[in-house]
């Protein structure tokens, strides 16, 4: 149904580059991807100290556009890559769009098959909008048929997204949404015709002549595609999905005259047919991150399955070079493979949306999608305009006619009827020509028919093959939870003991703040007694008082002198008892009674200044006292600050000691790592050296067979410690993941405490880390924070350098896997040889692994034994203590009573009390265990020995385990002597 020519095209590849989204940011991820300004180019960045930014070695990406990020915005990229597929399917062009990329990375949100409730974003949208307003635009030239197809293909089943019977059916083997066969309809299979085109036959076609109704079924596919995926308890799109618009049109052409006979309506008729098809393929995942589920898991290995078959359909046709120059690159035969080979490798116009996620955490993936997309861009098309083989006919003689017209024209507008008539014959002919090729044509369509039915009932009869052995061995190798249980106990533990001390050291600090608080009230108090005791200067009082009271001294002296001086006149007076004299008498006599008035008032006030310089030196005594009193609580608050900040100073050298430790830690992690990340760089630079080696070997440039097989085991050893090498960096990129993911989830706590804080909050109660951050002081955050964005940084580094490897050698191993690993074995001896050697290998490691069971489970039981044992000294520990409090008590009451005179008898009685065994433990003898590094099997008897050199216990050997050289002794108690245990 095809005609017409095209050039050669290149699939285009446009990467998306999403924005940080708030998962990521919650686990302190950073911003790993990098687009040069300007330039379609992408560099995956390894940050070095806090600033500078290097380039990763030969991670750098150029591609036909790059959106986001630093690159185009995200809104350009319809214009520029799905627009022009737009308008090819108006000249009759397929196109493809495929959404690619890691799990979580944006492929739903770029298509817009999450649609739903009208809300438009994504390519698919944006499609529909353009298709219609361009078919407005053309409905007068143009007759239009619009059909929409909406499939999943889950676990190379493929279910009809817009055929609702078929889709939610509980799946009796798996109890997951499968599909249920209705009667009368044939299931959808991808078929391969006998021409080799890849088909979906028994899809639904919708067909549909507005937006409204295409939006419609989109959503409706959504919807079935999300609900689906509910079933399976999980929110992220398992399968892939596509969703096919298929566009008819029929164009009228200008009329061709036919000189005088009737006009034919089909001549003057272009029919063309073109399917867009737009595809959200599943995320690509690493078994290990999705957790252990097993249904999770056996959904990830069929996406990574159908990823991988693209991703061997995108490096098969990206080898097609190879594949003309005679070399024999093998296409997987999956209906799945073809039929994204169809869509990459065919007939289409293709653009390739590689969509990432600019996490450091997600480097590995994005590499990997990196790699794959730059590859697609190798893969050439060949897009031909699709036409009815009867309209392209049509088409071709309408050429002619026009041709013959132009002629006759150019002849002089006029012909002769012989001309006219030899013009007729041949359209005729053509007619007639076309006729015939209709019915070959409508033959040959049903000889396809029977062959594809013929082809679909051997299918149906014969059981697939399960391949499981690959899954099994996957499953095998995610059962390590033992692993590390011993290295999670002791973490335990130590968080607890961290947990505990900074408990503690809180405690403290507000219990010592308390303290402060009351020395400081008390100070406060004693200091505002003092000032209404002491507030006034007391010399300067005396000196005042002892001031007033010489006044008072003086004037009551001078007051006495004319008191005496008046009585002497008055004696005077009295021998002259004249009239006059009288009259001066009483003068005299009544001053005399104020001077002593006088007098006495003075003597009064003399006294109450005494009295108040009394009470003066009462109350600097008191001062003295208060004084003293300050002086004692100043000396103790001094002495109090001293030990918070001694206490915080300790708590403040614990705490950097420990985060120097755990900094060494990760740094520790972080060099074994880079170690472990180095060596495998090594071994694959090597690698490449060797496969040259046994190249050379291969091609018969070493005729030595001795050497030959060497190298052959050289190399197979070789590529066993890859393979280790590849799993070590995997469990340190693992393990190291785990660590960052604490530490970032510690950083998120800090932070919202932060947040509270500043807005003058505190915290919510009883979530998981607040309660024990909430108590760090403000200064302590802000270190703690700045320490844990420091080992975050670290640790992004070098999980990113370890993604980086693990993507090489993921890449090597897969071309090494296209390639054969096997191919350069050419002969049956080497092969013989080789499998000898790997025999011997296999057995050796299988008897070592033997021997370490062997010891693992000894080991086990001698954990077993030791924690039994340490449960019973551990009770029988306390059992003495008991017994020593009781004992003591005793000897204190003996002590009292003797000393109340009853010292005879109480010694006898305590001689009674000590006539028993002579120790303090009167049960019978307990063993205990004791470790002795060193020698093993040797014949040994210890003697433990007390303070005064009496031997009490003696020790046998038990277990001795020949690989650590550490026995296990057993102790058994001789009775230690009385007066010791008093
Ligand atoms: N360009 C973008 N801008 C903002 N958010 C985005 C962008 N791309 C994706 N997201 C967000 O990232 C998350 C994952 O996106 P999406 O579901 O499209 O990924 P996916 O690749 O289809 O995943 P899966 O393969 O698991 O189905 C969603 O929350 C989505 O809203």
């Amino acid at each position: 149904m095809e005609t017409g020519g095209g050039e050669d095209c290149c699939v285009k590849v446009a990467v998306h580059v999403r924005p940080l989204i708030g998962d990521e940011r919650a686990q302190g991820c950073k911003d790993c991807v990098a687009v040069v300004p300007g330039k379609p180019q992408v560099w995956i960045l390894q940050e070095s100290g806090n600033t500078t930014v290097v380039q990763i070695g030969t991670h750098s990406f150029t591609f036909d556009h790059v959106y986001g990020s630093t690159g185009s915005p995200s809104s350009a990229m319809f214009d520029e890559c799905i627009a022009p597929l737009v308008d090819g399917l108006f000249q009759g062009y397929n196109a493809t769009v495929l959404a690619y990329g890691q799990t979580g990375s944006g492929k739903t949100y770029t298509m817009g098959t999450g649609f739903k409730d009208g809300y438009q974003t994504g390519i698919i949208p944006l499609v529909m909008n353009v298709l219609f307003s361009k078919i407005e635009t053309l409905k007068d030239q143009t007759e239009f048929q619009l059909h929409v197809s909406f499939i999943e293909i889950l676990k190379e089943e493929v279910r009809d997204l817009l055929d609702p019977p078929c889709l939610n059916k509980p799946d009796t083997a798996n109890g997951h949404t499968g599909k249920v066969t209705v009667p009368g309809k044939p299931p959808i299979q991808i078929r391969e015709t006998s021409n080799g085109v890849i088909t979906l036959a028994g899809s639904t076609e919708v067909s549909v002549s507005s937006l409204k109704e295409m939006a419609a079924c989109l959503e409706q596919g959504s919807l079935s595609r999300a609900t689906g995926s509910t079933n399976m308890n999980n929110q992220s799109s398992r399968s892939h999905a596509i969703f096919t618009i298929t566009l008819e049109q029929m164009r009228k052409l200008s009329p061709v005259s036919l000189g005088d006979s009737s006009p034919n309506e089909s001549m003057n008729e272009e029919y063309l047919c073109a399917k867009l098809h737009l595809v959200d393929l599943a995320g690509s995942e690493r078994a290990k991150r999705t957790g252990s589920d097993g249904l999770r898991f056996k959904e990830g290995v069929h996406i990574n399955r159908g990823l991988l078959a693209l991703g061997n359909v995108i490096s098969a046709l990206g080898d097609d070079k190879k594949r003309k120059e005679g070399v024999h690159v093998p296409y997987r035969d999956s209906k799945l493979t073809r039929l994204l080979q169809d869509s990459l490798g065919g007939n289409s116009r293709t653009v390739m949306i590689a969509c990432i996620s600019p996490a450091d955490i997600n480097a590995e993936e994005t590499l990997n999608t990196l790699k794959y997309a730059n590859r697609a861009r190798n893969i050439q098309n060949k897009p031909i305009v699709n036409r009815d083989p009867m309209s392209t006919e049509m088409l071709k003689m309408r050429q002619q006619l026009e041709f013959l017209q132009a002629e006759l024209c150019a002849r002089g507008g006029g012909s002769s009827s012989d001309e006219v008539q030899v013009l007729k014959e041949r359209i005729a002919w053509l007619e007639a020509a076309n006729e015939d090729l209709c019915r070959e044509l409508h033959e040959y369509r049903s000889r396809c028919t029977d062959v594809e039915q013929r082809e679909t009932d051997a299918q149906d009869g014969s059981p697939c093959p399960l391949k499981s052995d690959g899954l099994k061995r996957s499953l095998n190798s995610i059962e390590q939870t033992d692993y590390q249980m011993g290295e999670n106990i002791t973490g335990d533990s130590r968080e607890i003991d961290e947990v505990a001390k900074e408990w503690e050291h809180t405690l403290l600090q507000n219990s010592m703040d308390k303290e402060l608080n009351e020395l400081n009230r008390r100070l406060e108090e004693k200091e505002s007694e003092m000032k209404l005791v002491g507030g006034s200067d007391t010399a300067a009082l005396k000196q005042h008082f002892g001031k007033k009271i010489a006044e008072l001294e003086d004037e009551k002296r001078t007051v006495q002198k004319e008191r005496d001086h008046l009585l002497t006149e008055i004696e005077n007076l009295a021998s002259n008892s004249d009239g006059q004299t009288q009259k001066l008498q009483d003068v005299h006599a009544h001053k005399l009674k104020s001077l002593e008035a006088q007098i006495l008032d003075l003597k009064k006030k003399q006294e109450s200044q005494v009295q108040l310089l009394k009470q003066k030196q009462k109350s600097d005594e008191a001062a003295k006292r208060l004084q003293d009193e300050i002086q004692f609580i100043k000396a103790q608050k001094v002495q109090l600050q001293h030990r918070i900040k001694q206490e915080a100073e300790q708590f403040r050298q614990w705490k950097a000691s420990r985060e120097k430790e755990l900094l060494q830690v990760l740094q520790r992690k972080t060099e074994e790592a880079a170690m472990a990340t180095k060596r495998l760089k090594e071994l694959l630079e090597s690698r490449k050296s060797s496969a040259r080696e046994n190249s050379a070997v291969t091609n018969g440039n070493l005729t030595n067979g001795q050497s030959n097989e060497k190298s052959f085991q050289r190399w197979l050893d070789h590529e066993l410690e890859v393979m280790v090498n590849v799993h070590e960096v995997r469990f340190e990129y693992e393990k190291q993941s785990q660590v960052r993911a604490a530490l970032a989830e510690e950083l998120a706590v800090l932070k919202q405490v932060d947040e509270f804080a500043s807005k003058g909050l505190s915290p919510p109660r009883g979530k998981n880390g607040f309660a024990r951050v909430s108590s760090m002081s403000p200064n302590a955050r802000m270190a703690r924070i700045s320490s844990l964005e420091n080992m975050l940084s670290i640790s992004s580094n070098s999980l990113v350098a370890m993604a980086s490897q693990l993507s090489e050698a993921e890449e090597r191993d897969r071309l090494f896997t296209n390639r054969g690993r096997w191919n350069q074995l050419r002969s049956m001896a080497d092969a013989k040889n080789l499998l000898q050697y790997m025999f011997n290998s296999l057995a050796d490691a299988r008897c070592q692994l033997w021997e370490k069971d062997i010891e693992i489970k000894e080991m086990k039981e001698q954990l077993k034994e030791l924690v039994g044992l340490l449960r019973q000294s551990e009770v029988r520990r306390k059992e003495v203590e008991e017994e020593l409090k009781l004992r003591e008590q005793a000897v204190a009451i003996t002590l009292a009573r003797s000393a109340s005179g009853n010292l005879h008898n109480s010694l006898e009685h305590f001689a009674d009390d000590t006539s028993g065994p002579p120790s303090p433990m009167s049960v019978p003898a307990q063993k205990q265990l004791k470790y002795t590094p060193g020698i093993a099997n040797g014949s040994i008897r210890e003697f433990c020995v007390s303070s005064e050199g009496t031997p009490w216990a003696v020790v046998n050997e038990k277990i001795s385990s020949p690989r650590t050289g550490w026995k296990i002794m057993e102790m058994e108690e001789k009775s230690p002597p009385m007066a010791f245990a008093i």
